[in-house]
């Protein structure tokens, strides 16, 4: 029987010129031991109605080539199977491909799914839909909101959209957070909730996070001066921000988040932006229920 590897294409994800072709696959993958099929996402949402597809027609192995955004779309529709995940990274930040350790080499990745060397991580969710990189409600989830006007999709943009976002983000927000039965009133600047140890580009909130270890890593940052801000940035770059007082942590199983003002809040969601459609946000992590192809 030949295996059935299934590869969902993000043409637009990170620089766009991805390299793919069916030639090479074929030299990774020869027809006489594999059946692969290479299909291309056309809009928003496509990669997940692609991997349905694929999962009817028997994949064994289906591979996300693009970044947390492709990755969250094809793996939503594998949590809890036993078909295995690829990941090729080809995104802007590949923050999850990167704490896998995935090579962003072309090559190098096409040898990982070879090799079909699987660990099984955990998963996030927000409001029930899966997460798998990280979420939040503060001012990442601002400068998503941003990041999406642009036509580029680099680290360039990320900078422009941060920049754009600090001057006009407000701390009006009332929320109440629920965890470990204590309730809190907080008005963050940041609300970051990760499964993993990194955002993308090498940067991480979140050093201590693992995909393995049953927890979420929640970072709150209240609001700051402008001189705390420079140096919250400052401390973050060189990931030490956990020597400001002000940046709290917590490794929880659940969370639960309100807006005192009945509104809904912005959120982003591995690095998309996601309005939840309730001003309740449930969060909460699911052990180990992603089987994903890695080194
Ligand atoms: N043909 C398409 N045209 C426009 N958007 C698309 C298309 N195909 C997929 N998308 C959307 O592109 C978005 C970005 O994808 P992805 O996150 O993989 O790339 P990235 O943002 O460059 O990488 P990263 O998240 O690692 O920084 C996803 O929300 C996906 O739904």
């Amino acid at each position: 029987m030949k295996t059935k590897i299934h590869f969902i294409v993000n043409p637009i994800a990170g620089k766009g010129n991805n390299g793919l072709s069916e030639a090479l696959l074929k030299t990774y993958f020869p027809e006489t031991e594999y059946s692969i099929s290479i299909k291309k996402t056309a809009f928003v949402l496509h990669a997940t109605a692609l991997t349905q597809a694929s999962i009817a027609e028997g994949a064994e192995i289906i591979v996300a080539c693009g970044g947390d955004g492709t990755i969250n779309e094809v793996a939503s529709c594998l949590v809890n199977t036993s078909i295995l995940l690829g990941i090729l990274p080809m995104g802007s930040g590949n923050g999850l491909a990167s704490n896998l350790k995935i090579p962003k080499n072309l090559k190098k990745a096409l040898s990982v799914i070879k090799i079909q060397n699987v660990v099984t991580i955990d998963t996030g969710t927000i409001n029930g839909e899966p997460f798998f990189s990280n979420t939040g409600v503060g001012f990442d989830a601002h400068v998503i909101s941003d990041f999406e006007e642009n036509t580029t999709r680099q680290l360039f943009s990320y900078l422009k959209s941060t920049l754009r976002t600090l001057k006009k983000y407000s701390y009006q927000t009332q929320l109440q957070i629920k965890y470990n039965g204590t309730t809190e009133l907080v008005s963050p600047f940041l609300l970051f909730i990760s499964n993993s140890n990194e955002m993308g580009y090498k940067m991480s909130l979140t050093p201590r996070a693992s995909l393995q270890d049953g927890l979420l890593d929640v970072v709150i940052v209240p609001k700051l001066s402008r001189f705390k801000l420079g140096l919250f940035t400052m401390l973050f770059l060189f990931k030490k921000h956990h020597w400001l007082k002000e940046v709290r942590f917590q490794q929880l199983t659940a969370l639960e988040i309100k807006s005192l003002e009945n509104t809904t809040l912005k959120a982003q969601k591995d690095g998309e932006f996601f309005v939840p459609k309730e001003p309740i946000i449930k969060l909460a992590i699911r052990p180990k229920n992603l089987n994903v192809c890695v080194l």
